[in-house]
């Protein structure tokens, strides 16, 4: 996939923007991760793999607090935020994306990227109700994030259709759209790609380029089509039964014999 890695002049700092150290998570008797490190840094794209069963999924709930970790520190700009609640790391800036498609049937386009937005609106519907004006200079700037955001992803001639009938490569767009309008620093992307084609693939990778370079926001991305993880991610890391197996620079990791062997044992499921 001929993809242009540029970080388009964002420098990559060197205190990461996430940090895990040490992370476990068991459900009964099954070890789903265990030390598991990982820092994903300012701009950076870092891209995320292992055979289905390995513990992606799980490591994403850990970060954001689906699944606390039995064991292990996450760590968001520095702030200890290991077991913090999913709402709380979503108002810290961690938006993320699901495997299996979360949008919101019989809704609009529109209506579902707005969902995005909730961490940003203010709860108070009595206030609301009653100074309606207070909430207006709220109401414009939600609307203008939207809208912002629409134009990015090219939604705009789809907007007020139902999700429900969209090819799965708008309905991921979607989902990116409704991350992206909550303006996070931290976006993680659980196979973003899954069941697209080579042209659908290469307008998303764009898209998620651009989101970094234009809207700052640092990725994890979980993706098991390679030419995807060493066309866009600047550093990644490779899970097998829970395990960290090898991380490094993608060209490098997925020539790892570890690595390869892992993906050639197939799915673990
Ligand atoms: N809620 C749960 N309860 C029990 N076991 C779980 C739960 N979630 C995950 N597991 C187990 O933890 C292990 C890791 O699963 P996980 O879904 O994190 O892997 P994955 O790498 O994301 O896989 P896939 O690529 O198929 O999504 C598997 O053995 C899985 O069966």
């Amino acid at each position: 996939m001929m993809i242009n890695n540029k970080t388009a002049g964002l420098q990559l700092g060197d205190e990461p923007i996430l940090r895990c150290t040490g992370i476990e998570r068991r459900f009964g008797g099954v070890v789903a991760v265990t030390g598991v490190n990982l820092e994903v840094k300012p701009g950076e794209i870092f891209g995320l793999v292992g055979p289905n069963g390995s513990g992606k999924t799980t490591l994403t709930n850990a970060i954001t607090g689906f699944y606390p970790p039995n064991e292990g520190a996450v760590r968001l700009s520095g702030k200890d935020i290991t077991g913090t609640a999913p709402h709380k790391v979503a108002k810290l800036g961690v938006a993320r994306t699901f495997q299996n498609l979360a949008l919101f049937n019989g809704m609009s386009v529109l209506d579902n990227i707005l969902l995005g937005r909730h961490i940003h609106m203010n709860p108070g519907v009595l206030r609301t109700a009653f100074y309606w004006w207070a909430a207006r200079p709220e109401e414009i700037e939600n609307r203008k994030v939207v809208e912002e955001v629409i134009e990015f992803l090219q939604l705009e001639s789809i907007r007020h259709e139902l999700v429900d009938g969209l090819p799965i490569g708008l309905k991921k767009r979607v989902e990116l759209a409704r991350a992206l309008v909550a303006e996070p620093q931290m976006l993680i992307l659980d196979e973003p790609m899954a069941g697209m084609n080579q042209e659908e693939k290469g307008y998303m990778c764009r898209f998620i380029l651009d989101a970094r370079a234009e809207r700052g926001v640092s990725v994890l991305l979980i993706e098991h089509h390679m030419d995807v993880i060493t066309g866009i991610c600047d550093r990644m890391l490779a899970l097998n039964y829970g395990e960290m197996i090898a991380s490094g620079i993608p060209k490098e990791v997925v020539k790892d014999p570890r690595v390869i062997e892992a993906y050639i044992g197939g799915s673990h499921g």
